[in-house]
């Protein structure tokens, strides 16, 4: 079974302007050599604290800022490759869903035109074609036909991040990187969003990067978990096991300093 994602030796590396003593003055290593993968299929979850490198992680994966050094693949394509292919390359491939829900969609188009644009530009689809394919993205996300017509302020947050999804979907692209997908949602849509995710992942063949800090949200999804502390990841396996027996000492502080875990207590 080959890797949706291989990284090796991931470094990224902010600033660096010289000062006047010729030392490098700003420099910030969001990223400090990570090598992880995701296996086709698989859940990986990644958490660590505000500024451990998450973000800075989830945005190379898909192109929005370039490593300093170390390799990555993608569905078995080379970053680099990507790159010099551009950003269709890429959202064919991978694709970036974001917190704020409501904010990612253009509020002056209707839902159709929003998933319009990735089936237009992604995939070359002819008007037909696109149509139908709206329609199916849109029951994937089990909302209404109606959504096509409307505008996005007429949705509800949990709403808004279905069509989100949906249109995450739109290019086929294979691996998603959901970058706190629910912390912006009540904790009883919560539940219903990740049911929902694990249900087209599964169903569509699915790979996910799950970002959050909400280490409940985490354990009820991924497979496996990643540790990031200061841009390096400090230990991974597979969710229960790290949760119920943490090996290293940061995961034991995150885990100890979490509010305790009351969305997947009281939805059992
Ligand atoms: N464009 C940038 N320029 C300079 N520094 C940056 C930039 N983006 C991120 N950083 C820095 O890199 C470090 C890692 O930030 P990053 O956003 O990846 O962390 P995070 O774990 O995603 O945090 P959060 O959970 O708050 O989103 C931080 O010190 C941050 O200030």
């Amino acid at each position: 079974m080959t890797n949706a994602i291989q990284i090796r030796d991931l470094v990224k590396t902010f600033g660096g302007g010289r000062s006047l003593f010729g030392r490098k003055a700003n420099e910030v290593q969001a990223v400090r050599g990570i090598s992880l993968d995701l296996k086709r299929g698989e859940t990986l979850g990644i958490v660590g604290e505000s500024g451990s490198g998450k973000s800075t992680l989830a945005r190379m994966l898909v192109g929005l800022e370039h490593p300093t050094s170390g390799t990555m693949l993608i569905d078995n394509k080379p970053w680099a490759d990507l790159a010099a292919s551009g950003s269709r390359a890429f959202g064919r491939t991978i694709q970036y869903v974001f917190q704020d829900p409501v904010a990612s969609l253009n509020p002056r188009k209707t839902i159709g035109d929003i998933l319009d644009v990735p089936l237009r530009l992604l995939c070359s689809y002819d008007s037909t074609k696109r149509a139908l394919r709206k329609r199916e993205l849109i029951d994937a996300v089990q909302m209404p036909l109606d959504t096509l017509e409307r505008y996005p302020h007429e949705f509800s947050g949990g709403q808004a991040q279905r069509i989100a999804i949906a249109r995450a979907l739109a290019a086929e692209a294979s691996i998603l990187v959901l970058d706190e997908p629910v912390s912006a949602l009540d904790v009883s849509v919560q539940a219903q969003m990740l049911l929902l995710l694990q249900q087209l992942r599964d169903d569509l063949a699915l790979s996910y990067i799950f970002i959050s800090h909400d280490l409940a949200v985490v354990e009820s999804i991924s497979d496996r978990v990643a540790v990031m502390y200061l841009g390096e990841v400090v230990e991974t396996g597979p969710a229960a096991k790290l949760f119920a027996n943490p090996q290293h000492d940061y995961t034991r502080s995150l885990i100890a300093s979490a509010p305790r875990l009351s969305a997947t207590d009281s939805a059992a």
